[in-house]
């Protein structure tokens, strides 16, 4: 019935195409013409092995002569004139060859009268030879779009504007358990239980992503109107998911996205304020920028000076903090994590300092001990210290440098021992160039300074990030997965402004929203598939390093030296930054 429907459409187009006759008429028939004797005649016949042929005058179709009727004329020195016929079958060019079954035609320009052509035995071959391959194509281009029905994944239902089904494909027929040979030609009610099919065909307003129940299941489907030449001509019914629990599944693993990166970066925020080991060899990548960073990092965790982490957003300094506690001599000590930017002014002090019983109303009756005292013994790590309030910068100093703590509504100092880590993604320089960041705190915390490049820069970690994250995945019972080499090359060519933090997130909605056990392209991220540069927002712009310059001459007063020493720098290389920058020497 398909088969039906599709070979009508193909007809239609061939009639449209190469069917008519002055396509394949012979354009240069031999002739007799009318002047010539039957005798001369009969000799060109029995020479063209004809038994008819046309008669022209310039030009003009006159009728034919058959040879039968020469033979039985007496007078063979006539003109052809006297045994013209008309003969069975005169066409125009236009005419559908198809539709002519006579074995001889003529084709005759309907205005002039011109013999245009003459359709004889040859070229009725040539024509079916044709018709014959064109069914052929068309059977086949129909055997693939039922192969391509049956193999969909949804279930696809096409009805004629009566509602009779024309088409029913596999996945159909497994859901209603009626085979395509019994659908075919039924009224489609009679198959698809509560269907709306017929609505539509009523109605032509298409219903999209529609509940429906069928065998007991809640289904979601489409039922689309066929227009053509403005009357509706059927309706398409599909199936688009096998059941809404495949909807739902797919909606479950989006919600997971956000759950799965928050495990991921628990990892190393659970052990907050406990001793759980993070060691440099838990910090993933060999490239020359992080194991330059992590060989100063074992070297600084073994002393007892600060030790100041920046870089940008998401490189992953707080691993970093960790694993300098874990090297360092307060490894049996707590590890206690104060996120600076978190906390307001007006806390601070009790936060970081802790409160006695009664201090101020509505704290708890017993008191609280501050992150400080907490950290005795261990390592304090201030992280985001840039965003630190400049009243409380003033406060964590003087804890720094007196190696004590007072309670909010105490009087006996408690003394603290621990090592001090601090981090951030800002420019501490040039927040205390500015005046926000207090001098004396910065140049406290900034005794050794590692700088953890961003991943833009090491590119060549990415891999073993990546082998890293889907291993843990694999751990946690999740199904083993992999990716493609494209994938994998999308991931070189971005430039990762949310670094490694941003890497993993998007690994775990790939991981999460990829349906079989390798992630291809077609699973990446919008972001991932432009190549253009995004730079990091969180970083300082480029101009920073000449407002610096500028600032500092400002405040010297134009002594370059002093500028020099302000910025920590040579005055040989301020004189080339100065150059650089187009600025005056
Ligand atoms: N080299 C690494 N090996 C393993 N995991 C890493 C590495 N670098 C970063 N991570 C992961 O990336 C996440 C983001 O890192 P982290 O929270 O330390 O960023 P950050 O540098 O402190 O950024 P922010 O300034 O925004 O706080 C971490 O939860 C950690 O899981």
């Amino acid at each position: 019935m398909s088969r039906q429907l599709l070979t009508k459409e193909g007809e239609r187009m061939l009639l449209h195409t190469r069917d008519h006759c002055g396509q394949w008429m012979n354009i240069q028939p031999t002739t007799i013409d009318v002047t010539m004797t039957i005798r001369e005649a009969k000799s060109m016949m029995t020479m063209q092995e004809q038994l008819e042929m046309a008669v022209v005058e310039n030009g003009r179709f006159l009728g034919v002569i058959r040879i039968w009727r020469c033979l039985r004329s007496d007078d063979d020195q006539q003109t052809v004139e006297n045994v013209i016929e008309r003969p069975h079958a005169i066409v125009d060019e236009h005419c559908s060859l198809r539709e002519c079954k006579e074995s001889l035609l003529y084709v005759v320009h309907h205005e002039s009268g011109i013999l245009s052509g003459v359709i004889g035995m040859e070229e009725r071959l040539a024509f079916t030879h044709y018709l014959e391959e064109q069914e052929e194509k068309q059977r086949q281009m129909n055997r693939w779009l039922m192969l391509s029905l049956d193999t969909a994944y949804e279930g696809v239902v096409i009805v004629d504007h009566k509602g009779i089904i024309q088409v029913f494909n596999e996945t159909y027929s497994r859901f209603v358990g009626v085979t395509k040979e019994e659908a075919i030609g039924r009224p489609v009610e009679e198959v698809i239980e509560n269907t709306r099919i017929p609505v539509v065909l009523k109605t032509g307003v298409p219903e999209r992503s529609q509940a429906h129940r069928l065998q007991g299941q809640e289904l979601v489907v489409h039922r689309l109107p066929m227009w053509q030449e403005g009357e509706i001509i059927g309706a398409v019914g599909m199936l688009v998911f096998e059941g809404k629990t495949e909807l739902e599944e797919t909606l479950q693993r989006l919600e997971r996205i956000p759950q799965a990166v928050a495990i991921e970066e628990s990892r190393w925020h659970k052990h907050t304020e406990s001793n759980v080991s993070v060691r440099f060899e838990d910090i993933i990548g060999e490239s020359p920028a992080i194991a330059s960073a992590k060989k100063i990092g074992r070297k600084a965790a073994v002393t007892e000076v600060p030790v100041l982490l920046t870089g940008e957003t998401g490189v992953g300094k707080e691993p970093f903090a960790h694993a300098i506690h874990h090297k360092s001599h307060h490894q049996k000590g707590p590890f206690v994590a104060v996120n600076c930017a978190a906390i307001p002014e007006s806390l601070f002090e009790s936060e970081l300092f802790g409160y006695l019983k009664g201090a101020f109303t509505g704290t708890r009756a017993e008191g609280k001990v501050g992150k400080v005292e907490l950290a005795n013994g261990g390592t304090l790590f201030l992280d985001e210290i840039g965003d630190m309030p400049f009243e409380s910068q003033a406060k964590i100093l003087r804890v720094l440098e007196t190696k004590q703590v007072e309670r909010v509504g105490g009087s006996t100092p408690v003394h603290v021992d621990f090592r001090l880590v601090a981090a951030t993604n800002q420019d501490l320089k040039a927040k205390m160039l500015k005046g926000t960041f207090r001098e004396d705190l910065y140049y406290r915390l900034n005794v050794i300074h590692i700088e953890i490049p961003p991943l833009r820069e090491r590119k060549q970690d990415i891999p073993s990030l990546i082998a890293h994250h889907l291993k843990l995945r694999e751990q946690e019972g999740f199904q083993k997965k992999t990716l493609t080499k494209a994938v994998l090359e999308r991931m070189f060519s971005y430039s990762w402004p949310g670094n490694v933090r941003e890497l993993f997130h998007y690994l775990e909605r790939m991981y999460v929203l990829s349906e079989g056990p390798i992630i291809n392209e077609q699973d990446l991220p919008k972001e991932l598939l432009q190549r253009t540069f995004i730079p990091a927002s969180s970083m300082p712009p480029p101009t920073s390093d000449q407002e610096l310059i500028y600032e500092a001459l400002k405040e010297a007063k134009g002594n370059k030296s002093e500028a020099a020493k302000q910025l920590g720098i040579s005055r040989a290389t301020l004189y080339n930054k100065l150059a650089k920058y187009g600025l005056s020497v």
